[in-house]
């Protein structure tokens, strides 16, 4: 197995990107975001408000594969069938688990620096699989359609032959709606995530997918209807299989960084401070991960999804970590220019030889910012007789120059300090329904109006991200994700009824 470090491409969120040419069509499938009002009549557009959910829901048949995650419904048979199919004897089982619901636990004491899983290439779902039904396979592939497009048709493909698939133990375990903010209406985006910048690449996602679907559709379902009826290929399966892959698809840097979807293994839960990543071991002939810590028998046991912020894990996973447990959290923080600044055409000017505009935005950690943050912030509070400055922040701003890190102006640091903590405070402020206690409680004027201590406005700063974005979260996986899956569930059930 490779090195952790050198694997980060393994986890599971490879790069989805659906602006794809099929080769033989040169067609792209770029859609920008639709407003709700520009919705076409006839295509369900998942990232409307109210009504249109309710018409999908309506519309749209239930998926009648897959089982309830918070269940172990099928998990046996799962085991069974793939132990019959040939993965190896395992030192782990499923299990009801506190985070994740449903996830692999220890069932003997396992050492650090131990290989696990074992899952042989053929219990591995990748672009080469072999399609129960092999005409709807050669026509896919006389078609050119990328990995992602194509998995999630076979996906789809075998779940709808039930029994008659290989696959059907495998499927009949994974979630009937997968955790996903592909099932977030309009509404709850606009409303839970009205200030993150997360909002913008759900829709985008959203978009995309559907995008995507309806491509597939118009230029290779629509022409076989036989193959790919509309019952089974609709924007309903499409949401669920791209769910899954979002959530479940691993990239194998060993098997020549193929996609593939690793029964088994796919049951591991993420944990924010293990790092080790599944991959293919070559002198195994199986997929493995090796353990980063002991686990004693009962244990749940974790992988990396890979060191990504709070709202990327929500994006692909719906789910945010527990509070202050992700050192990799982070947000972009947008510093801009002062247009009052006598001295803005000549920033503006340096920023932009060096590849920088205005608004810029920077990454900020719980654990500290980047020194370019800090470069930019300077370059916006220099007071003209430093002009002559301007140049070598806005170089340093860049990540272009080897001295950054020496990089110091004691005259004006408590003033960009200051700058940048009013920018977080500007960024926090468009959050106006949900945080308004937490961020009074944190940045109550008292504590800092009067004396402004550079370090005590630097841990102001890290404070109020961190306690935004993890306050965020928190608020998010608690009341979010339950809410919104049971609230569709509920109006199944009310349409059902009805
Ligand atoms: C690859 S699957 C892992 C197995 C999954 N728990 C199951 O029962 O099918 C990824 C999904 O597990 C859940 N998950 C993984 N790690 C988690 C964590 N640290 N906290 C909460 N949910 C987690 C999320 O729902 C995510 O979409």
């Amino acid at each position: 197995m490779a090195k952790a470090s050198s694997v980060l491409q393994s986890t599971l969120l490879p790069a989805y990107s659906p602006l794809y040419k099929l080769r033989n069509q040169s067609f792209t499938l770029s859609f920008p975001p639709l407003p709700v009002s520009r919705c076409r009549p006839g295509i369900h557009c998942s990232v409307s408000a109210g009504e249109t959910t309710r018409r999908s829901v309506e519309e749209a048949p239930d998926i009648s594969w897959g089982c309830e995650i918070d269940s172990l419904e099928n998990a046996t048979s799962l085991q069974n069938w793939l132990s019959d199919s040939g993965l190896p004897p395992q030192k782990m089982s499923i299990d009801r688990v506190d985070i994740g619901e449903r996830g692999l636990v220890a069932s003997q004491n396992l050492r650090k620096g131990e290989k696990l899983l074992f899952v042989p290439p053929s219990l591995v779902i990748s672009a080469d699989s072999e399609w129960t039904n092999p005409e709807a396979g050669e026509v896919m592939k006389r078609y050119d359609v990328p990995d992602w497009p194509l998995l999630a048709t076979y996906l789809i493909s075998e779940a709808s032959l039930q029994k008659n698939s290989r696959w059907f133990n495998y499927i009949s375990a994974l979630p009937r709606q997968p955790y996903s903010l592909l099932y977030w209406t309009r509404t709850e985006l606009d409303m839970y995530l009205e200030a993150s910048q997360i909002r913008e690449r759900a829709i985008e996602r959203i978009t995309n997918v559907v995008g995507t679907y309806e491509d597939l559709r118009s230029r290779i379902f629509s022409k076989h209807p036989h193959l790919f009826p509309k019952e089974v290929f609709n924007d309903e399966t499409f949401k669920w299989s791209f769910g899954i892959l979002f959530s479940r698809l691993v990239r194998l840097p060993s098997m020549d960084g193929r996609f593939a979807l690793v029964p088994w293994a796919d049951m591991l839960n993420h944990n924010c401070e293990v790092e080790t990543f599944l991959d293919y071991d070559k002198s195994s002939k199986g997929v493995v991960f090796t353990t980063d810590r002991p686990y004693q028998p009962g244990e749940q046991v974790f992988i990396s999804y890979g060191n990504k912020s709070n709202g990327e894990l929500l994006l692909s996973y719906g789910f945010v970590p527990r509070e202050g447990t992700n050192p990799s959290d982070s947000v972009e923080l947008a510093l801009s220019l002062r247009k009052t600044d006598e001295c803005y055409k000549e920033k503006l000017d340096a920023l932009k030889k060096h590849g920088l505009s205005t608004p810029q935005c920077f990454p900020v950690r719980i654990t500290g910012w980047p020194m370019e943050l800090m470069a930019y912030a300077y370059l916006v509070v220099s007071p003209p007789d430093m002009r002559n400055s301007f140049e070598e922040m806005a170089k340093a701003a860049s990540n272009k120059t080897s001295t950054k890190n020496d990089l110091k102006y004691p005259e004006i640091e408590e003033e960009a300090l200051q700058y940048i903590l009013d920018s977080c405070e500007t960024s926090i402020s468009k959050y106006s329904r949900f945080l308004k206690v937490n961020i009074t409680k944190i940045v109550h004027p008292s504590l800092y109006v009067g004396k402004i201590v550079p370090h005590l406005v630097c841990l102001l700063s890290f404070l109020i991200v961190g306690k935004w974005i993890n306050g965020f979260g928190h608020y998010i996986s608690k009341t979010v994700k339950p809410k919104s899956v049971s609230e569709t569930a509920s109006c199944r059930l009310v349409h059902k009824r009805a």
